[in-house]
This record gives C-alpha cells, sequence and structure tokens, in this order.
C-alpha cells in the first residue's frame, strides 16, 4: 500500500474532540463474488463527529458510494453496524439527509413547495413551514425564486434548492456524494464558497464524497482517501488549512496547499499504480 510519508506524518488518529454522532464499526461489503473475491469495503472502522466536515477522496470504484449508502442506510453492510447517536442505524433516517450529484427536486414542483415536502412529511404546522421554506431560501440566496420551476434554474440554483430541502428537514448529518460535480468552474467555486458558509452557520456534520483534491482541501476539516481491492480507508488527515479563515484564491496561493495537493495526489495515484 503507498502513503507518502507526508501524508503519514501530517494524519493523525482522531480522539473524539466532539460528541461522536456516527459511527461505522468493522463494516465489510461483498456485493457478490465479481470483486477476484475481495471485498469491496474491507472492515472500515470510523467516527464522525457532530460538526465535522469530512472529505473522502479515492479512486474510481473503491466504493465511495457504497459507503455513502451505508452511513445513509440505503445499503446494509455484509458484516459490521452503523451506530447513529450510540444507536444502531439499520436503515433510512430522517437524522441523515442525502444531497446527489443531480438534484432530485421534484419537477412539477415550485422550489418553495419543494421545499416544504420534507417538512409536510414531518407533519409540521402551515405557519412553522411558511417560516422554514423563508428561512432556508434565504440562507441559500433563492429568496426571488420561490415560486419557480427547477427547469427554470440554473444547475447551481437547483443545487442550491436541493442543499436547502435537505436542511430545512433539520437532519444531523449531510451526505454528499459529487455534488458539485456536473457544474461548471466558476459556479462550482461560487458553491464550494457558499457551502463552506452554510457549514459555520449551521455547524451540520457533513461527509463529502469528491474526486477534485482541491475542493477537498478546500472545503474538509478532515480529509479521507480510500483505496481499493479491498476498499479501506488509507489516509486520515485533519486539514491544516480549515483553521485559517482566508478566502479560497488566497488559500490556493498557500505554499501549504500546494504540498498537501500534492501529497494526496500521490496517496491516490500510488495506489492506482500498484494496482494496474
Ligand atoms: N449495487 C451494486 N451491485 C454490484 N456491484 C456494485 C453495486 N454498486 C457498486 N458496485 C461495485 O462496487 C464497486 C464500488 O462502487 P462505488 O460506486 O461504491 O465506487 P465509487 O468509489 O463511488 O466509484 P466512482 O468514484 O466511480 O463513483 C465497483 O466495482 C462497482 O462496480
Amino acid at each position: 500500500m503507498y502513503v507518502s510519508t507526508s501524508i503519514k506524518a501530517r494524519s493523525e488518529i482522531f480522539n473524539n474532540r466532539n460528541p461522536t454522532l456516527i459511527e461505522l464499526k468493522n463494516i465489510s461489503l461483498y456485493y457478490s463474488n465479481e470483486n477476484n473475491g475481495l471485498p469491496i469495503l474491507d472492515n472500515i472502522n470510523l467516527q464522525l463527529e457532530a460538526n465535522d466536515f469530512v472529505c473522502l477522496l479515492g479512486p474510481s470504484g473503491c466504493g465511495k458510494s457504497s459507503l455513502l449508502n451505508i452511513l445513509a442506510g440505503f445499503q446494509k453492510p455484509t458484516t459490521g453496524e452503523v451506530m447513529i447517536n450510540d444507536k444502531p442505524h439499520t436503515g433510512p433516517s430522517p437524522n441523515v439527509g442525502v444531497v446527489f450529484q443531480h438534484h432530485n427536486l421534484f419537477p412539477w414542483m415550485t422550489i418553495e413547495k419543494n421545499i416544504e415536502f420534507g417538512l409536510k412529511m414531518k407533519s409540521i404546522s402551515k405557519s412553522e413551514r411558511k417560516r422554514l421554506v423563508s428561512y432556508y431560501l434565504n440562507l441559500v440566496g433563492l429568496e426571488s425564486s420561490a415560486k419557480m420551476l427547477p427547469y427554470q434554474l440554473s444547475g447551481g440554483m437547483k443545487q442550491r434548492a436541493s442543499i436547502a430541502r435537505t436542511l430545512a428537514t433539520d437532519p444531523q448529518a449531510i451526505l454528499m456524494d459529487e455534488p458539485f460535480s456536473a457544474l461548471d468552474a466558476l459556479t462550482r467555486e461560487n458553491m464550494q464558497i457558499h457551502l463552506l458558509e452554510l457549514w459555520k452557520k449551521t455547524r451540520k456534520c457533513i461527509f463529502f464524497i469528491t474526486h477534485d483534491v482541491e475542493e477537498a482541501l478546500l472545503l474538509g476539516k478532515r480529509i479521507l482517501v480510500m483505496h481499493s481491492k479491498p476498499g479501506r480507508i488509507i489516509v486520515d488527515l485533519q486539514n491544516p488549512l480549515s483553521q485559517y479563515n482566508q478566502s479560497v484564491q488566497k488559500i490556493k496561493h498557500l505554499k501549504e496547499f500546494n504540498e498537501l495537493r500534492h501529497d494526496l495526489i500521490s496517496a491516490i495515484r500510488g495506489y492506482s499504480k500498484a494496482n494496474n
């Protein structure tokens, strides 16, 4: 297994500084025997804290989405267990919201109705729903698009609406599977800035899958790297850049940003070379 020494030096095992929200205990996953008999996920142990912002990197097919599906309760692991607030998590839960690569807004509903939908499911009163919809529209900067239908919005606006809809139901954790990868570069950068602001305001636990090392460095308080065959977490890094209160552009020009970028790419690429 390849992991650069400097990444190793910077990595640390987390000693729960905040309460653990989600815990994966000895998780393994087999879909079938197709993976040369190897598990897709092999004995994964992971703790996500209440206000973590965790970015997960890894080569295509290493099992990132499978791990997210297990965290979401969509997929049952073959062995091991998932705990939320110290209780077994065996299926989808209102405590865990998910935002996918492509928005899943209802196309026939206006943006405000889309955001209101989950609140209705929770039997929240009409007046409280109105207040919450207005609050979350404002939070993601879509007040003036409340009455529009999804097709009338740009890609970035649709993703902001999806995030608002997920946030409105007040989950403790939000899982995001490459949510910005279908957006153009400029919109993507704006969304990254926006998501960081949202996280600072809400301090929800965010678990964010990306292929983009720079995106992970700009967003993650903590960065994980997975390898495959079998799927394991081989880097668990506390991102030193997350403590700098500087603009995205300034952070990108720091020497440390480029060093970490290089180290993370080497960790991912080193694995690919060893396995191809
Ligand atoms: N439902 C399924 N049934 C069988 N095999 C599956 C299923 N879902 C995923 N796989 C296989 O499991 C492996 C991991 O897939 P997964 O989508 O979790 O990887 P990933 O890291 O998210 O990939 P990518 O970065 O390309 O999205 C792949 O070999 C994939 O073909």
